[in-house]
């Protein structure tokens, strides 16, 4: 069923069904492949909580979670906008980490952050996300566990949202043509 948010249209795209199936091949994928490394898992708030909650939820080995968020802002220099995490108080260094994402877009995000959790030296730097837009990707992000790969339409629902509102709804909406 279509839905309105704010002043635009959704129509559904990705059932709540087949999103919690594929969030359990995930984790069991997840499960087997880092079994006795104790991976921390790091959420990128605000709209992988939803993922993150899921994937944990389904995971048969023992894990650590966190949850940060990212500030953009712009430099004093001409290099553009810095990202800084807020709220990573773990030590990465030789851990196994995980970062848990909704969404890669053009990339921008992941790319840049990246290098200031490798600078921490963790032993295994990985990324999962649920969502990726392949056509949108400017910037290369290496995705080591993805659910869905989808075209470059604006999507909503399940942590993600249209100017605040949508994030929870239990399936992924996008945005009607
Ligand atoms: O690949 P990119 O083009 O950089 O886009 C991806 C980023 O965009 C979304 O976050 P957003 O900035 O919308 O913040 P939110 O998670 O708080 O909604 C998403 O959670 C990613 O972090
Ligand atoms: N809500 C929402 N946020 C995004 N951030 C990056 N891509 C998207 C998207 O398609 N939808």
């Amino acid at each position: 069923m279509k839905i309105q948010v704010h002043d635009k249209k959704f129509v559904p795209y990705i059932a709540e069904a087949q999103l919690q199936q594929r969030i359990k091949e995930l984790a069991q994928q997840i499960s087997h492949d880092l079994e006795g490394t104790r991976p921390l898992f790091v959420a990128i708030l605000n709209g992988s909580f939803m993922f993150a909650a899921d994937v944990f939820k389904n995971l048969t080995i023992e894990a650590e979670i966190s949850f940060i968020k990212l500030a953009s802002y712009k430099g004093t220099k001409s290099t553009g906008n810095v990202i800084t995490a807020i709220g990573l108080e773990d030590d990465l260094y030789g851990r196994t980490v995980v970062i848990l994402e909704d969404i890669v877009d053009t990339g921008k995000t992941l790319s840049q952050f990246l290098p200031q959790l490798e600078h921490q030296q963790p032993k295994k730097l990985l990324i999962a996300s649920l969502l990726h837009k392949p056509e949108a990707t400017t910037h290369h992000v290496p995705i080591d566990y993805l659910g869905f790969s989808v075209p470059n339409k604006f999507l909503l629902g399940y942590g993600l949202d249209y100017d605040g509102l949508g994030r929870n709804l239990p399936e992924i909406y996008q945005l009607e043509e």
